[in-house]
């Protein structure tokens, strides 16, 4: 084969894939503990690039936390042995094996936190999906995201999904969905299916204890009810208008999920109830959202804005409030709107509902009142599809260079 035959060879197989972010309406935290969430995709997205080597190494580059490693395929494989190719269905990952990846990644006592999680997670997928399928392929991977990490919108079920979905396909576990000429294809039902479950334990590695509905909208996108692994599409949503705040207090989704968890054991006749609450509130806002699709008065938004108050107090009273999560409450209703955090809370982002006819004059004024206080604040469009296969020329011109490395 000449040079250039090798080249095209090479680009041929390079997969490009993405998944968006979420926002969580209603349901964070109380999905944990088998409640129901109403979930959307969002319009940002992470992206994957995943081209094949021949000198049987791994690289990995994750440009937004400054990740740049590789390993020769020859060091990966005595890790195997942790990693059973017999397993009929997908188990937790063991203390055991996330012990010996972090030493592995020369990170078992070592600082940085997010390095460590998002690598251990990388190795994690990597080693199952190859044990199951049996091959160790030599790739290079570029994961990089338009999402803030640790904010609330999801950057772990996005980063999961992704790495999933492209290791399943270079590992032949799902097909390869892009066909001659195509710039995008999803995979089947079936196959999305297989992709959710392994972002699931990419999630687990990451959050300790997930919920699933995360990885559930990175992969299958739209707005659905998630609970207790059940996925139900939400198919008549009205449009919303949502202006999104990054408070740009950084947390951890995983330490947040844990205090819940020791509130609810510390007083779990207290704490039960709030959960209970926060289910109804989700429910009720599903009912009001399947209304709105056929009549679309005023009266629902102001029933939806009394939600997103009731659950914003239950949220606090849960533990995961924020001094700088209220100045965005604070903010936005002196202007009339109402607002909630969104995701595990403790910082991260805050969603504020706004109507149809909420003036532009009253968003200019709260994205700079907002903006004074030191967040960023942004309207956005939810609803955008889970994840998908690219053809790289097609994409935005910012995206292509980011993946090229560029
Ligand atoms: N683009 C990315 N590149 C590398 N790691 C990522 C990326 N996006 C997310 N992660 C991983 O996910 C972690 C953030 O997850 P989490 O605390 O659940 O917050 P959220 O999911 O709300 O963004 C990061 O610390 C990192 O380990
Ligand atoms: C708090 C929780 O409900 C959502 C966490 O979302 P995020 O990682 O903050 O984007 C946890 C979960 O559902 O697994
Ligand atoms: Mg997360």
């Amino acid at each position: 084969m000449e040079a250039g035959d090798i080249q095209g060879e090479m680009l041929n197989k390079t997969l490009v894939v993405s998944a968006p972010g979420k926002v969580i309406l209603h349901g964070e935290h109380a999905v944990v503990h088998g409640k129901a969430a109403l979930a959307v995709a969002l319009n940002l997205r992470t992206f994957l690039r995943m081209s094949p080597r021949d000198d049987g190494k791994i690289f990995l580059q994750l440009p937004n936390i400054g990740v740049k490693l590789w390993w020769d395929l020859v060091q990966l494989q005595p890790l195997l042995d942790a990693f059973p190719a017999d397993r009929t269905e997908l188990k937790p990952p063991t203390p055991e094996q996330l012990a010996r990846l972090k030493e592995f990644a020369g990170t078992a006592d070592g600082p940085g936190e997010i390095h460590d999680v998002a690598t251990v997670a990388f190795l994690y997928l990597y080693l199952s999906i190859a044990a199951k399928s049996g091959v160790l392929p030599s790739v290079e991977l570029l994961v990089w995201s338009e999402l803030p990490t640790g904010a609330g919108l999801g950057s772990s079920a996005a980063y999961s999904v992704c790495l999933a979905a492209a290791l399943l396909s270079e590992c032949s576990v799902v097909g390869y969905p892009l066909g001659e000429g195509q710039s995008l294809a999803r995979w089947t039902e079936e196959e999305l299916d297989v992709i959710n479950k392994w972002a699931f334990q990419g999630e687990q590695v990451i959050h300790g204890n997930p919920s699933g509905v995360d990885n559930a909208v990175g992969t299958w996108g739209g707005a659905l009810r998630y609970q207790s692994g059940k996925i139900t599409p939400l198919k008549r949503v009205p449009t919303l208008r949502i202006l999104l705040t990054n408070t740009k207090v950084p947390r951890s989704t995983k330490a947040l999920v844990a205090g819940v968890r020791e509130k609810l054991l510390k007083f779990p006749a207290i704490m039960e109830p709030v959960l209970i609450s926060i289910d109804a509130i989700s429910r009720e806002c599903e009912g009001v959202l399947e209304a709105m699709a056929d009549d679309s008065s005023q009266g629902h938004y102001s029933v939806l804005e009394e939600l997103v108050d009731i659950n914003q107090h239950h949220l606090d009273v849960i533990g995961v409030g924020h001094p700088a999560l209220d100045r965005v409450c604070q903010a936005t209703a002196a202007l009339g709107l109402h607002s909630k955090l969104t995701g595990a809370g403790g910082g991260g982002c805050a969603i504020t509902l706004l109507r149809p006819d909420t003036p532009p004059s009253v968003v200019e004024t709260a994205v700079r009142d907002l903006s004074r206080c030191g967040f960023a604040c942004w309207e956005t469009d939810i609803g955008g599809p889970g994840v998908c296969a690219h053809a790289l020329p097609s994409l935005k011109a910012d995206v292509v260079k980011v993946l090229n490395g560029i």
